[in-house]
């Protein structure tokens, strides 16, 4: 059994506290979420996803409560060095990370990281060749400017200037927008490949195609609090609990949904195209029909 890789508890936030403008956007979160899964963080705009997310990247303090990844726990009282223990286990790619590349060549973006985090000249060129091996980047361009690159390569230095810090856990915040379909699906199989790998990732997103297909684990906010946490399955699964929540289940769910509702007998809800080509081949091959 893979130990839980975080484990929030209690955890409040509150920006500006003690001002004004102070607002609570986090509210007693609890939550665990597993090793080598992969995790989805979903909810309105403003339900505090990014927030809670900055927390367990230990770039904002907690204002109550705890998180805990590995050995390293975090309290509204900890020192400045157990948050930084903390960002040494999670790597954050923002949303449209490629606006913060900098540098004047791609390996020298990508050596950042590693070498802000004390690795040797050496030992942060190798991280570096072999984040950007791993996420396919073609290796005539590594002197190049990264700014001379397409958007959908941007994205790729950027990410892996994260991989090369070699972090257990990475969250990705919206990594496909903005990229064209091949560039969502080579993304999403690169995530894949991470989770196989033994990494523990997070994925905030607005995509519920994305959930279904990819996630092991969702967590729905709302208004800074837990409103879902349990599997794609059961979350789809019940439609007054999504309209709820303002969420909208994906097509495949839909369109299995509305079979049901015509009497279709349907063994198992579809999260992806594969898994409703499936139901509705039984249900062509009679193994399964009407009200069965
Ligand atoms: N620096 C800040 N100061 C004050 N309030 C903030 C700050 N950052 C975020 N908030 C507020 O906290 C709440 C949660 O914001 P957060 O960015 O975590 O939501 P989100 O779910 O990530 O939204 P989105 O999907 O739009 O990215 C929102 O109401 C937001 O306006």
């Amino acid at each position: 059994m893979v130990e839980p890789a975080i484990k929030i508890e209690d955890l409040s936030y509150i920006y500006s506290p003690e001002t004004a403008f102070a607002y609570q956007a986090l509210s007693n979160i609890n939550l665990t979420i597993q090793g080598e899964t992969i995790t989805a963080v979903i909810g309105h705009t403003g339900s505090g996803k990014s927030t809670l997310m900055q927390l367990v990247d230990g770039l904002l303090i907690p204002t109550n409560g705890s998180i805990t990844v590995g050995k390293v726990k975090v309290t509204p009282n900890s020192s400045k060095e157990d948050f930084a223990q903390l960002r040494n286990h999670v790597g954050f790619v923002f949303q449209f990370p490629e606006s913060q590349l900098f540098a004047d060549s791609v390996i020298q973006d990508v050596m950042f990281g590693p070498l802000n985090l004390g690795m040797s000249e050496n030992a942060a060129r190798r991280n570096a060749k072999e984040a950007l091996e791993r996420l396919s980047f073609p290796t005539n361009l590594y002197e190049r400017s990264p700014f001379e690159l397409s958007g959908g390569q941007m994205r790729r230095v950027a990410i892996a200037g994260v991989l090369a810090m070699d972090p257990k856990i990475l969250i990705l915040d919206e990594p496909t927008a903005g990229l064209d379909p091949n560039g969502r699906k080579e993304l999403m199989q690169l995530v894949q490949q991470l989770h196989e790998e033994g990494k523990t990732i997070i994925l905030i997103t607005h995509q519920m195609e994305q959930v279904a297909e990819y996630a092991d684990q969702v967590v729905a906010l709302s208004h800074g609090q837990v409103a879902f946490n349990g599997s794609p399955h059961e979350l789809f699964d019940d439609q007054s609990r999504l309209q709820k929540i303002g969420l909208v289940a994906p097509q495949t769910v839909r369109f299995a949904q509305k079979l049901q509702e015509q009497g279709v007998h349907i063994t198992k809800l579809p999260m992806n195209v594969d898994e409703l080509a499936e139901e509705i081949i039984k249900v062509k091959k009679g193994m399964t029909g009407y009200g069965k």
